[in-house]
Order: structure tokens, then sequence, then C-alpha cells
């Protein structure tokens, strides 16, 4: 069973075709990154993923659950960390993720046990009593992270997750999601920063709403995945 399969989705904006038949799979415990420049459609398919809005043609299966037929099932494997900030900045870290898990069914002790053991994952257990508003952009972005673990997803899918944090946040974020793929979890890490994009990494490349390449980031990048991206997408410095 793969982790995450989408079959031929493709979405207009008006006259703009903002997707046009992108299909790809990523098997389960795979980390993929779905690289693609501003505007290339990415989170338009997280819209789509995340039930925004619905396709019209083709398919989107999460964890072998269809969207379409089996829409509960799908959305309940899920976890989201979308591009936007949604933490409540007056709460502390831990009744932010508590106030989470009560909007998926848990509460008492299971609630409390599964929020202390999701910061824990993320290096993050220490600050569990800060109001949210005192953390830095790293730390909250790892508290989203986390959150969007609580109710034990089998994916997980960030939108842009490191867009404005320093270089620092950004590679112990990127660590901290490779890690959860290695334990299991399916991701798929939505970019346009190359340097996100590891070899071993499962690659898609999106633009202009199509599929570009998919495979293994070592075997379409080779030694220079900057310049490859850069000559698919046609940008050059
Ligand atoms: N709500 C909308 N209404 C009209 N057009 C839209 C809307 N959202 C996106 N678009 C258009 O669809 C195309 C894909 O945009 P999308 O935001 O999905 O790309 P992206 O890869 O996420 O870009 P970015 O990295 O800038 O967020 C773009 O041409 C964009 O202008």
């Amino acid at each position: 069973m793969s982790g995450l399969t989408v079959e031929d989705i493709s979405h207009d904006w008006g006259a703009r075709r903002a997707l046009d038949g992108v299909s790809f799979t990523v098997e389960r415990g795979r980390f993929c990154a779905l690289l693609g420049p501003n505007g290339a459609g990415k989170s338009t398919l997280f819209g789509m993923l995340t039930r925004l809005f619905t396709p019209h043609t083709g398919r989107i299966a999460i964890a072998g659950h269809d969207m379409a037929r089996a829409p509960r099932a799908a959305l309940a494997r899920m976890g989201v960390v979308f591009q936007a900030s949604t933490l409540d900045p007056d709460l502390t870290v831990r009744r932010n993720l508590l106030y989470f898990a009560a909007l998926h069914g848990l509460f008492g002790r299971e609630a409390e046990t599964r929020a202390m053991a999701a910061l824990e994952r993320l290096g993050m257990a220490e600050r569990a009593e800060e109001k949210a508003a005192r953390l830095n952009g790293g730390h909250r972005r790892r508290m989203e992270i986390a959150r969007a673990l609580i109710h034990r997803p089998d994916v997980l899918l960030l939108d842009e997750p490191t867009v404005g944090l320093d270089a620092a946040s950004r590679a112990a974020i990127t660590q901290h999601v490779h890690d959860l793929a290695s334990g299991g979890l399916t991701v798929l890490w939505a970019t346009h920063l190359v340097d996100e994009v590891r070899p071993q990494d499962r690659l898609v490349i999106l633009h202009h709403g199509r599929v570009l390449a998919d495979g293994e980031a070592g075997d379409i990048g080779g030694t220079d995945l900057t310049g490859r991206f850069l000559a698919l997408t046609g940008d050059r410095p």
C-alpha cells in the first residue's frame, strides 16, 4: 500500500490551469520533496490533498483511503502543517496541542500523554509551559509539526514549512522531519528551496502545474540538483 497516491489531478482557477494531470505516488515511510518555483501549483495541490476543494478529475488516496469515497478515513490518517501559522499565541505550547487533540476526540490523560510525546519527538518538551507568542519562528514551526502528529497520522503534509526561518532553524526542522520519515511516517514536503532536498529523498518537480521529474533526487539531479532544477524550470540565474 502506498502512503500517498495522486492520480491525474487537474485544476483551473478561472482561465488559468494551475494543475494539469498531476500524478505521483509516495511509498510508505518515504520523505518526498514537492519542489517547484513560485506559482508551480504546490498550494493548489495541497488544497486538493486536504479537501479544501475537490478535484473534478482524478483520484487522491491517503494511506490507502480514497479521498472521494472515504474522506473521513483519509483525513484522519493525515497531519497537515499549512504555510501560514495557525497557533493561538495566548495559549501555552501544551494547551495549543491539547486544544487540537480535543478536535480529534482526544481528552484527559491520553491527550496529555500524546501531546508530551509529540513535543518530545520535536525536541520541544521543555517548552511545554511557554506561551506560543514567546517562541521564535523555528520553535513555533516545530510546535505546529508536533501538533500535526498528535493523532498519529500515517502521512504528514507540509506546505513550505521553513518560509521565513533562519538557516539554523531551517536545517533543524528539515532534519527533524527527515527523522520522522525514517521512523515510518510518509512525508510530502512542498518547497521551492533546492537545498532542502537530499539525494536519497523522493523528488517530484512541479512547474506550471505539470510534473517535470519524478524519482530519487540523486538520480534526477546527479551532483548538481540546482542546475538541473533551473534547467527544467527554465529560470537560469
Ligand atoms: N485562489 C486563487 N485564485 C486564482 N488563481 C490562483 C489562486 N490560487 C492560486 N492561483 C494561481 O494558480 C497558480 C498556482 O498557484 P499556487 O499558489 O498553487 O502555486 P505555488 O507553487 O504554491 O506557489 P507559491 O510558492 O508562490 O506559494 C498560480 O498561477 C496562481 O496565481
